[in-house]
């Protein structure tokens, strides 16, 4: 069912959370936006499936938008209900809380390395796991209010990763203004389309969505800019999504610091010859100097030589947490 409303997106959400209160057994009302237009939004409003759910990082238009409606089509769901979400953490609260099914989450950027939020929360947080991997190229635009006199710029909003990835854009164009780290590039776009003296930096869809002029195209970096997002969901869904090549992730704890502890890691995977495709330490939250490994490789746990690696590190490291077994096409 389609209407349309002169209601903000924020008011909907609140409406659609009493609704999902009220609606008991016989399921959850779902909502979607599928435009925002000044004060009105076209909202597609059903009965949300738990089985068709998909929680991602929101407003409408969000690279995360894009990779959930991959997700989407590669799960052969064709009416998905998007749950919109305003941190990565959300997130993950919606799927481990049982509110959606699946989660979309951003894992690696391209120029700026592993998401770590996304990774802490695998580690400490979730017992979710990843469940299909997700590329999507990264493409950023100056966005503003149709009616945006450049030099009246006195604030680029966007995503930290959005800022991180245009930074040299905005030293050459932007020297002195001040940024501001925002939950989303399509929220820096919503913003932009509300106030003149705001830019934003998100992809032209949701300028588009957001009523945001595009005021420059192509303004990272890096041409080559690319975020992997991950599915995320319960351990009994792992095996729903099938492909021809399959990474995993592993978050390694150690019982000791000890000299030679990462070399003693690494020497498992090179002696079963497994190729690591990304390796990252991080705290573990207990004490100063005190760190974890993730390390990311090409491969299946149920692959042989994966097993062999995993039950050696399993004698040797006071934990081996495996964070998912996908497939990544
Ligand atoms: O803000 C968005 O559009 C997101 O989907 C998040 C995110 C990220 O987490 O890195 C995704 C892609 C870009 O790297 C910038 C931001």
């Amino acid at each position: 069912m389609w209407f349309c409303c002169d209601q903000t997106t924020a008011r909907l959400k609140t409406l659609a959370q009493a609704a999902q209160a009220t609606a008991g057994d016989w399921g959850a009302m779902g909502w979607a936006i599928l435009g925002y237009y000044g004060e009105k939004t076209l909202v597609d409003w059903h009965f949300m499936t738990f089985e068709n759910s998909i929680a991602f990082l929101g407003p409408a238009g969000t690279y995360c938008n894009e990779a959930a409606l991959k997700f989407a089509q590669r799960l052969n769901i064709d009416d998905p209900h998007l749950v919109e979400c305003s941190s990565f953490d959300e997130v993950f609260d919606c799927v481990d809380e049982g509110a959606t099914r699946f989660g979309v989450v951003g894992k690696e950027n391209s120029l700026e390395g592993p998401v770590t939020a996304t990774l802490d929360n695998f580690a400490f947080r979730t017992d979710s796991v990843i469940l299909a991997e997700e590329v999507i190229d990264v493409n950023h635009c100056l966005v503003v209010h149709p009616e945006a006199d450049l030099s009246r710029i006195v604030r680029v909003a966007s995503h930290p990763q959005g800022i991180a990835q245009c930074r040299r854009f905005l030293a050459q164009n932007f020297k002195g203004v001040a940024t501001l780290a925002v939950s989303s590039t399509a929220e820096s776009a919503r913003m932009a389309a509300h106030d003149p003296s705001v830019a934003g930096i998100s992809n032209a869809l949701a300028a588009e969505v957001h009523g945001a002029r595009v005021a420059q195209r192509a303004i990272q970096d890096n041409s080559e800019n690319q975020t992997a997002f991950a599915l995320v969901g319960r351990m009994e869904d792992s095996g729903l999504l099938t492909g021809t090549r399959f990474k995993t992730t592993l978050a390694l704890f150690l019982r000791a610091d000890k000299p030679g502890a990462l070399q003693m890691i690494l020497s498992e995977f090179t002696y079963a010859g497994i190729n690591l495709t990304m390796l990252q330490s991080r705290p573990t939250k207990r004490q100063l100097g005190d760190y974890m490994f993730f390390v990311e490789l090409d491969g299946s746990i149920h692959d042989i030589d994966v097993q062999t690696a995993l039950e050696c590190l399993r004698l040797k490291l006071r934990e081996v947490k495996v964070l998912g077994s996908y497939p990544v096409d």
